[in-house]
């Protein structure tokens, strides 16, 4: 038997754990591993592939990035289809049919965020064997507890906040640093609170900046010279809009630039020096920790089970310390955003973090 893998969307720390582990567990069963490159565009003929062996896959585990590479652009692009619901074109799905026929792919693994995996569905629903592994940084699926690549993202991000603590002390600055995370404040809720921040702006809690700067001055006041504030990049302006770059190919909105626009307020309202700094793609990039190379090689041993199941349409999921599965059409589309009320909101809280409302 064959199967096939490919990673679509952008990439994430911990994508070459899952390759790691399908080909491990696929071994295992005798089967041989199929690995598409570049997303989809894989599996336009005459198909752009690798044959995947464990050698293929030694020593990957450690490596950021993904050894097939991926893409959010090219001929997938969802267009809107029937019911305004993007639809990948139908010429385009049977090309890619026909690759996946002449190579007798039995299951089709897909490795993707939001965007990829309705891809999935939408191929799914047409027929194809598809499983889904969920992949993102932001941690925003409804559907899973934890993606991996996520621990790396806020690895990075506290490593930095460690490096933005000595400097701003040494000039008594306010330092703001921009993260990413989409319309989600997972990275820097997580990061903000292990990286030792002062302040805290996400997405899901609409801020004052006086409220910031108000705390920077009670900070003054007791002798911290120096205040440290994590923005997430979806994090919305007063006027409830948000800072954005352009629109990828996707049509999703790049966002960016609500650090530098804070750091210009605080330092009109403080009348401190303030710097900023975006963090950008260092969160998605460099080697996955232990956690993530862990969390991608279960992921990876759970699609080839589900593969061996017959159990399509389903996206692998981590609930409860336990990595299991759900349908793909439960997942996608479904945010999980922090909760303004919940207990890491509050937790922050009763450490002294100003969180900005
Ligand atoms: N709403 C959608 N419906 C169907 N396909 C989509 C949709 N959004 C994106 N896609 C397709 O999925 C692929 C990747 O999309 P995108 O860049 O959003 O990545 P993703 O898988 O969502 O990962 P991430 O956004 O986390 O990087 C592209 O081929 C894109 O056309
Ligand atoms: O690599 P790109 O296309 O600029 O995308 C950046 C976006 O992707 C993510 O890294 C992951 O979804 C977001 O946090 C960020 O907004
Ligand atoms: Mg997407």
């Amino acid at each position: 038997m064959r199967i096939g893998i490919l990673n679509s969307g952008g990439d994430c720390p911990g994508l070459n754990a899952v390759i790691h582990g399908v080909v491990g567990a696929a071994t295992q069963l005798g089967w041989e591993v199929i690995g598409f490159k570049d997303g989809f565009e894989g599996l336009l003929p005459p198909g752009d592939y690798k044959v995947l062996k464990p050698q293929d896959t030694q020593g990957i585990l450690k490596l950021g990035g993904t050894i097939l590479g991926t893409t959010n652009k090219g001929h997938f692009a969802a267009k809107v289809g029937k019911g305004d619901i993007a639809e990948v074109p139908a010429d385009i799905v049977a090309k890619a049919k026909r690759t996946m026929d002449q190579l007798e792919i039995r299951a089709l693994i897909i490795v993707g965020g939001d965007g990829s995996l309705t891809t999935g569905l939408q191929l799914y629903r047409e027929g194809w064997p598809v499983i889904g592994v969920p992949k993102t940084i932001d941690n925003d699926l409804r559907a899973t507890a934890m993606t991996f690549g996520f621990d790396s993202a806020v690895s990075t991000v506290v490593d930095a906040l460690d490096r933005l603590h000595t400097t701003a002390e040494s000039h008594k600055r306010i330092m703001v640093l921009e993260v990413m995370g989409r319309h989600a404040g997972w990275i820097a809720l997580w990061g903000g609170i292990a990286g030792g921040a002062d302040a805290i702006l996400l997405p899901e809690i609409p801020f004052d900046t006086e409220k910031v700067a108000e705390h920077v001055r009670q900070r003054d006041a007791q002798g911290h010279h120096s205040t440290l504030v994590v923005v997430a990049e979806g994090a919305h302006l007063p006027d409830g809009e948000l800072a954005t770059i352009a629109e990828n190919a996707g049509g999703e909105v790049r966002l960016g630039g609500i650090g530098d626009i804070i750091a210009r307020r605080l330092e009109h309202l403080t009348g401190k020096e303030t710097r900023s700094c975006t963090l950008g793609h260092l969160q998605r990039g460099g080697a996955p920790t232990a956690l993530d190379r862990i969390l991608g090689t279960r992921f990876g041993v759970m699609a080839v089970k589900l593969a061996e199941e017959g159990r399509f349409g389903r996206m692998v999921s981590y609930q409860a310390y336990h990595v299991d599965s759900v349908p793909i059409e439960e997942a996608v589309n479904q945010l999980r955003l922090v909760e303004p009320e919940g207990e890491m909101v509050k937790a922050a809280k009763a450490v002294g973090i100003c969180l900005g409302d």
